[in-house]
């Protein structure tokens, strides 16, 4: 990791680059995916199952057969975790959900009132190249089911024998997914935007992705289909002073390093910190860990960033925009009042990112690469359509005609104006 020691503000946006694929070679590859997918369907699923992640699969859709195959072979301790993590971030969810639209009278005989309904089909990317994330199922199935979604379709890639992780399936069976197919990557993302004979297509599709699901969202959601958010490698950014332990700062690098060699993972420390404890601190756990090569190269692209202060920490990482922040100093909960911009916030030297990752109960489909300065992450929000209504009395109607039709007839909209006088 390289240090920089104190940068002028002018640095930080060369520090603050993530590593990118060449984004016009990744367009071509996504683009003609995409194409082929529109083109030639369920026969393009197979072909670039085959071609890019070496797998034979016969059949994409999942069959209720297969998910009770799958499911029976997980171990009881596991199937305990997934429904502990599963209540909690049901708890968490389900408090965002408004059933109870308020009425607001703006004149009197005016109400107006805005109602939230369920996107009615979506779709669900769950990541499964380098690791079946079963987690994902849940981030983003419970917040579906909550909102009132009726199709809910789960694309993910198939395990080298053609089958789909069994925890995967016992996390969508859980939690009301309607369609299981096996496809990964850009391949998949098509096949829900376009819709295929064996996948149905959908409104929006969520989830998160390596660059070539992410890419693919981004296109499709220049034709026709809405996307949750440019949700990409995983990043996070630590900001830790003299009371953080270096281990537990390395231990929560890791953990986000370890998915792949494109993520990232800065830590910001003050001045009375030497960066070679914490350098020290990732070398000793990294030798321990299987996936260590992934979490190297992700290291290579990771960066040391030492300030004056907490309160320079806390602009660097506003800058920054993490899809994780970690404040791992004694007054942690004063600092997270200044954030301004991270797509989930870790508060204390308790509160590792990987508790959010899995149980905790928010949320970890996030913004990366920057995005945290203007998205959010998944939440029930995400899943509906929020549709306003207004009802007039006649009383109601002639208090606000005249300004209506003033207005329309200064913009020279005179039908507009008509639709209130025929009833005046
Ligand atoms: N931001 C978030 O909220 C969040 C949450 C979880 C995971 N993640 C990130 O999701 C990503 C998961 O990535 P992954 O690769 O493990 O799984 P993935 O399922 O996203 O991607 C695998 C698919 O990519 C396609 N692909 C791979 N190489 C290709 C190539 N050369 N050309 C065309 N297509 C190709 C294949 O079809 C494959 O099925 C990681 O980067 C992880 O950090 C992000
Ligand atoms: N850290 C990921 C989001 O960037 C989510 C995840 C799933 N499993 C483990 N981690
Ligand atoms: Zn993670």
């Amino acid at each position: 990791m390289i240090v920089y020691n104190f940068p002028a503000q002018t640095k930080w946006a060369a520090i603050c680059q993530r590593p990118a694929a060449d984004a016009s070679q990744l367009q071509k590859t996504v683009g003609r995916i995409l194409q082929q997918v529109k083109q030639e369907g369920d026969k393009a699923i197979t072909d670039l199952t085959l071609q890019i992640d070496k797998v034979a699969i016969k059949k994409i859709r999942v069959s209720a057969a297969e998910i009770k195959k799958g499911t029976a072979t997980l171990s009881p301790a596991l199937k305990k975790a997934i429904r502990q993590a599963a209540a909690n971030i049901k708890k968490f969810h389900a408090a965002q959900v408004n059933n109870k639209p308020e009425i607001i009278e703006t004149m009197p005989g005016i109400r107006c009132w805005r109602e939230s309904v369920g996107i009615e089909k979506v779709g669900l990317y769950i990541p499964g190249g380098s690791a079946p994330l079963f987690s994902t199922v849940l981030m983003l199935a419970i917040p579906a089911q909550l909102a009132g979604c009726k199709e809910i379709v789960l694309c993910t890639p198939p395990a080298k024998d053609g089958s789909i992780h069994p925890a995967i399936l016992f996390a969508a069976d859980l939690c009301g997914v309607t369609t299981i197919c096996k496809a990964g990557g850009a391949q998949a993302i098509a096949a829900m935007a376009y819709g295929t004979r064996q996948v149905p297509k959908v409104f929006k599709i969520f989830g998160p992705g390596n660059q070539y699901v992410t890419a693919a969202k981004q296109m499709v959601q220049l034709e026709n289909t809405a996307i949750d958010m440019p949700a990409g490698p995983s990043e996070v950014l630590v900001i830790a002073d003299k009371t953080a332990n270096p281990y537990f700062v390395a231990a929560d690098l890791l953990s986000q390093a370890e998915h792949g060699p494109d993520s990232q993972v800065i830590v910001v420390l003050t001045k009375d910190v030497n960066p070679d404890t914490i350098k020290q601190a990732i070398t000793d756990q990294l030798i321990t860990l299987p996936r260590q090569t992934i979490a190297q190269k992700a290291l290579d692209n990771s960066k040391i960033v030492v300030v004056n202060n907490l309160d320079e920490a806390i602009a660097f990482s506003n800058y920054y925009a993490p899809e994780h922040l970690i404040l791992a100093c004694d007054k942690a909960g004063k600092l997270a009042k200044k954030v301004k911009a991270a797509g989930s916030v870790f508060i204390g030297h308790y509160s590792p990112e990987s508790v959010g990752d899995y149980a905790s109960g928010t949320n970890h489909t996030l913004p990366t690469n920057g995005f945290a300065a203007m998205y959010s992450g998944v939440s029930v929000d995400s899943f509906v359509k929020k549709i306003t209504y207004q009802q007039l009395s006649r009383e109601g109607l002639q208090k606000i005609g005249k300004t209506v039709m003033t207005m329309a007839q200064a913009e020279g909209l005179d039908a507009h104006s008509n639709a209130v006088a025929i009833r005046l």
